[in-house]
């Protein structure tokens, strides 16, 4: 078991801070553009604890690809195991996570994994709903649940600008459609995939979810079963395997912390049965990691000789 304290937190992201401008601010999503390098923030919450936080722990940022474990785990409850994996493979890649490059390579358009975008938009593609409205919410009422905040919905701004130019998604779904992997409207599906994206908390809101999945799926207060057991095992493995996209090797010798990035820059690591980590720092390395959020949480690890290797 680890001990964090806020004094941990306070010291450990001032020790960072130095790296906020270290990094590109996406800009291929225009309203993310004018996001702040500066605005950096880290939350904890222990299993059966009271969050603690520093930074801008209040700021509201869009999940993006952090999102592609929330949906993966509502697809697992909705369908199970096997129809998710007709759909997606369990493999990681080397690609980055918009590579159109492998979805040639095997059984005809099966993306590799659930965290780069075709798996993840084959994923969204069987959420459970009559329409577009209705797979948000699905997803809404899942990430409520695992937030214990009926308050959390998408910036609508934010989606609109991502669907308005998602023109690699776009053309990923359309090669998967070809191939039977997604099916219906594309557009449609867009629309949902775009709105997951643009889910938005603060890092205190991040760190619950994550302290779900740090509690085998329990509620982190309450014990009551929100995720199965073995759903919450299966996307904290693909947090290992591909959640960094193709940085995911060196994240796990350096930090040994299952983890789930997103290009606006949020990270949320799960430290299995003591709690969930969340930060947030907008400027990302070349592989769309948030270059403050990796070096704390490998402050992190050193400062607590943690890993779960
Ligand atoms: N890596 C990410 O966070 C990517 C999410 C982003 N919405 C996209 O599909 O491009």
């Amino acid at each position: 078991m680890i001990n964090i304290t806020q004094t941990d937190l306070t010291d450990w992201l001032e020790h960072v801070r130095i790296y906020a401008n270290n990094g590109n601010i996406i800009d291929y999503i225009p309203a993310l553009a004018n996001q702040q390098p500066e605005t950096i923030g880290v939350a904890y919450y222990p299993v059966g604890g009271q969050v603690i936080s520093t930074g801008q722990d209040e700021y509201m940022f869009t999940i993006q690809s952090v999102s592609k474990i929330l949906t993966l785990a509502l697809a697992l409850i909705q369908h199970g195991e096997e129809a998710v994996f007709s759909r997606v493979d369990k493999e990681p890649t080397s690609e980055p996570f918009h590579s159109v490059a492998k979805l040639e390579v095997k059984d005809p358009a099966k993306p590799f994994n659930p965290m780069i975008n075709a798996g993840a938009l084959a994923v969204t593609n069987m959420i459970k709903g009559r329409n577009a409205d209705e797979m948000v919410d699905e997803l809404l009422k899942l990430i409520r649940k695992l937030s214990a905040d009926d308050s959390i919905s998408f910036d609508p701004e934010v989606a609109q600008s991502e669907y308005d130019t998602a023109y690699l998604n776009r053309a990923l779904c359309y090669f998967m459609k070809q191939h039977g992997i997604v099916t219906g409207d594309v557009e449609e599906l867009l629309d949902v995939y775009t709105k997951q994206c643009a889910i938005q908390m603060n890092v205190k809101q991040l760190a619950r979810i994550a302290a779900v999945f740090a509690h085998d799926g329990l509620d982190p207060d309450t014990n009551e079963i929100l995720i199965p057991g073995y759903v919450a095992r299966i996307c904290k493995t693909f947090m290992v395997t591909c959640g960094m996209y193709n940085e995911s090797g060196t994240f796990a010798i350096n930090v040994g912390i299952p983890a789930k990035s997103g290009v606006s820059g949020a990270i949320m690591g799960v430290i299995k049965r003591c709690g969930g980590i969340a930060v947030f720092g907008p400027a990302l390395n070349e592989k769309g990691n948030s270059v403050v959020g990796i070096k704390f949480l490998e402050k992190l690890a050193e400062e607590k000789n943690w890993s779960i290797f």
